[in-house]
């Protein structure tokens, strides 16, 4: 089954050019969005992307450019749409996101509004075992290595496309869904200065085989992404806004 991958910001927690590297996938009769960040809210209404056109969120760590939207669109559903929509959340990150991110905006005790699933029907999901969370879209939830002591996943999507979301580089991932489990497109997160502490470095990506490297696509770029177009190896940066279509 194929897939369509728009990203509605392809920026680092810090661009100012780009939103916040979060995406929408559609398969034919389902639309997810990938992670809710503070400009999700403002990203969709520029691309006149209603809500209920939505059919559910995945949630892949709890930083800002990742969440930070998760408010807004909670109290939207709530309150102008009148309607829930599935939230996906990795198991180990259903407390932390509510007692750590969301409760003091969302939390409304006169209502009895004290958990989150009263804005959403959530779904908690297992790591390393796909679930198919839509007849036509699976998805495997992959630890990666972020913050020390803060569970941060990629996914792996219908078995053909890995999205990192935040991650430091793990090659021997990469190589192990690139040459055992077939998986052919690879959007994965660049920085491209400075040290590899939280996340993959663009010097770093640039040692990966260049069988590899030609199925990547780069994301949650800083403001200087343009001073490295044509450095970055087979490698190519995937655009904001851009529709782009995994068979
Ligand atoms: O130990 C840390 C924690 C955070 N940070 C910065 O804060 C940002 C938070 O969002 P992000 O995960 O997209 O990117 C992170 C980095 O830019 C860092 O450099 N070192
Ligand atoms: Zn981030
Ligand atoms: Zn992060």
């Amino acid at each position: 089954m194929s897939l369509q991958i728009q990203m509605i910001g392809t920026g680092s927690a810090f661009a100012k050019t780009y939103y916040n590297n979060n995406a929408l996938v559609y398969t034919k009769h389902f639309t997810l969005l990938i992670d809710c960040g503070a400009t999700a809210p403002r990203a969709l209404n520029e691309l006149q992307i209603p809500l209920p056109n939505i059919d559910a969120i995945l949630i892949s760590h709890i930083h800002a450019d990742h969440v930070g939207g998760l408010e807004e669109l909670a109290f939207q559903y709530m309150y102008n749409f009148k309607r829930r929509t599935k939230l996906f959340v990795p198991a180990a990150l259903e407390v932390p996101l509510w007692e750590h991110s969301l409760r003091g905006g969302l939390e409304n005790i006169a209502e009895g509004i004290h958990k989150l699933s009263d804005y959403f029907d959530v779904i908690p999901l297992p790591e390393r075992e796909p679930v198919a969370i839509h007849p036509e879209l699976t998805i495997e939830l992959l630890p990666t290595e972020h913050i020390p002591h803060k569970p941060s996943y990629g996914f792996l999507l219908n078995e053909r496309v890995y999205y990192s979301a935040d991650s430091r580089l793990n090659g021997t991932l990469l190589t192990e869904l690139f040459e055992k489990r077939g998986c052919e497109h690879f959007l994965h997160e660049c920085q491209l200065g400075g040290s590899n502490i939280v996340h993959a470095t663009l010097d770093e990506l640039l040692t990966l085989p260049e069988a590899l490297q030609r199925n990547v696509l780069l994301m949650h770029y800083g403001d200087n992404m343009t001073d490295f177009i044509g450095k970055t190896g087979w490698m190519r940066f995937i655009e904001q806004f851009k529709t782009y279509e995994f068979k």
